[in-house]
């Protein structure tokens, strides 16, 4: 690694359902296991045996959680089986604040909330070869109902209209050789390649 300084500028890291981000980002992380950190998402369950606040999730009651999402302190939020779950800023300033590069994994809302706040991220999309390609993919994964496959193909295509858009990624990989692809999301993160050189 040259010792140019690598920019910890948050990575916003989205595309469609099966496209492979899981499968890449799992490689760099592994890669360069003290490069990157993940921010400590808030819920509002109950901590489980073991968990600790602040390093498993930020336990938070409903009330607190309802004021900081209307606040706009959050990225995103969701509700899951009852509970409340999110990723805050801060969690994300944290993150930076600790000399690491934070990836954040989110979907296309996600990503147009990033837009909103000061954490002035990078952005990549992971697009497929083809719809076929994501098709299959996720028929392999074996993760899904029919009715699941069916509803993240509709998103994806919603997610491919804004991708296409110019200005909206800094960077647009796509996933067909996996050693490709990782090799090209790495010098984008690690700024060996001339588009991350233009943004960063
Ligand atoms: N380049 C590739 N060629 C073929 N298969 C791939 C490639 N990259 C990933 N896959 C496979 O595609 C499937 C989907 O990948 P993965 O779970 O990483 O997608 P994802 O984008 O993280 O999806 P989700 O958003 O649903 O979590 C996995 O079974 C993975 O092994």
């Amino acid at each position: 690694m040259s010792t140019q300084t690598i920019p910890k500028r948050p990575v916003v890291v989205s595309g469609p359902s099966g496209t492979g981000k899981s499968t890449l980002l799992k490689r760099l992380f592994a890669a360069h296991p003290d490069t990157f950190g993940f921010s400590v998402s808030h819920t509002t369950r109950m901590p489980r045996p073991g968990e600790k606040d602040g390093i498993n999730y930020h336990f938070v009651t409903r009330e607190h959680m309802v004021k900081a999402i209307a606040n706009h302190e959050f990225i995103e939020s969701a509700e899951f089986s009852g509970n409340m779950y999110g990723t805050s800023i801060k969690a994300v300033k944290d993150v930076m604040d600790n000399s690491k590069i934070c990836i954040l994994d989110i979907d296309m809302q996600g990503v147009k909330s990033v837009k909103q706040t000061d954490l002035n991220a990078r952005f990549v999309f992971i697009a497929p070869p083809s719809p076929e390609a994501l098709e299959e993919r996720l028929r392999k994964r074996g993760t899904e109902t029919e009715e699941s496959i069916q509803l993240r193909l509709q998103t994806a295509r919603d997610e491919l209209d804004y991708a296409a858009v110019t200005g909206n990624h800094d960077k647009i990989i796509i996933n067909d050789v996996l050693e490709d692809a990782y090799r090209q999301l790495e010098d984008y993160i690690f700024c060996k390649d001339a588009a991350s050189a233009l943004s960063s």
